[in-house]
């Protein structure tokens, strides 16, 4: 991977996750079904949502220091389907520690996000979904096997329709589309629609990244998300009330 293309603070990313260390003991996970809490969303009229305990970014000015786990909390109350945490610490305010507080405190799925470049890596902590970045992962099946072998469901996150492919050639059934260009960290919902064609209609399909409105939930919908996942949008405020306002956004 040639880390030039990307925006400086990408690279900086890339270069601290390539230090990082893994877990000691190899993870066993018994996962909660990231689908089935779609499903479930679905069947009780609440649009899905995966909402993002995401402190801070190279994006967002300033960091939100309440309780991680109170804050999970709220999400869930709001309608959240299921729950992103962010365990990157150098850039975005996480840690593993914080994805297990909130594992344990709430009974749905939890994504662990992260820049997860190497099977050791996946060792650092349980969570019931797990992401790898299409365009980071140099062995994308060989890091996905090993991601299942652990009992961890795989969403693949995607930008373009050539990594739409390599997620599928991979054997992903759960693939993320990000609008968020992470060579210039510009956002730009056309992303999803443009790409979504691509994804077999049996993955489960999720619409990430610049996600703020009720209008922009209603048109990732309409071009074939099956959930969202939501950082900014939610952590901007009262948390409850955002994930609330955007769970029930009609979209017929
Ligand atoms: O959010 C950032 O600033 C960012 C910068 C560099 C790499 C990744 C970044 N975000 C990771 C994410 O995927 C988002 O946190 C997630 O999709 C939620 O996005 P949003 O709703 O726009 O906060």
């Amino acid at each position: 991977m040639d880390s030039s293309e990307f925006a400086p603070a990408i690279q900086s990313i890339l270069a601290t996750a390539r230090e990082r260390e893994g877990g000691g003991e190899r993870v066993s996970v018994d996962p909660r079904s990231l689908p089935r809490a779609i499903e479930r969303a679905e069947a009780d009229g609440r649009v899905p949502l995966v909402a993002e305990v995401k402190p801070t970014s190279p994006t967002t000015d300033g960091e939100r220091t309440d309780d991680p786990v109170d804050l999970a909390r709220q999400m869930v109350d709001g309608g959240a389907a299921a729950l992103s945490v962010l365990t990157e610490p150098e850039h975005f305010g996480g840690s593993p520690e914080t994805l297990a507080r909130v594992r344990e405190a709430v009974d749905v799925p939890v994504l662990r996000k992260d820049f997860v470049l190497r099977e050791g890596q996946l060792d650092t902590v349980a969570a019931d979904v797990v992401l790898l970045i299409a365009r980071f992962v140099d062995d994308l099946p060989g890091l996905l096997a090993a991601a299942r072998d652990r009992g961890f469901q795989v969403l693949v996150e995607t930008h373009t329709v050539e990594e739409v492919e390599k997620a599928v050639a991979a054997g992903a059934d759960i693939i993320g589309i990000n609008n968020r260009d992470l060579a210039k960290l510009e956002v730009d919902l056309g992303t999803f629609e443009r790409v979504a064609e691509a994804v077999p209609e049996n993955v489960t399909l999720i619409a990430e990244s610049g996600i703020g409105t009720t209008d922009d939930v209603a048109r990732m919908r309409a071009a074939g998300a099956d959930a969202l996942l939501v950082g900014s949008a939610i952590m901007d405020g009262d948390v409850a009330a955002n994930t609330r306002r955007l769970t029930r956004t009609e979209t017929q």
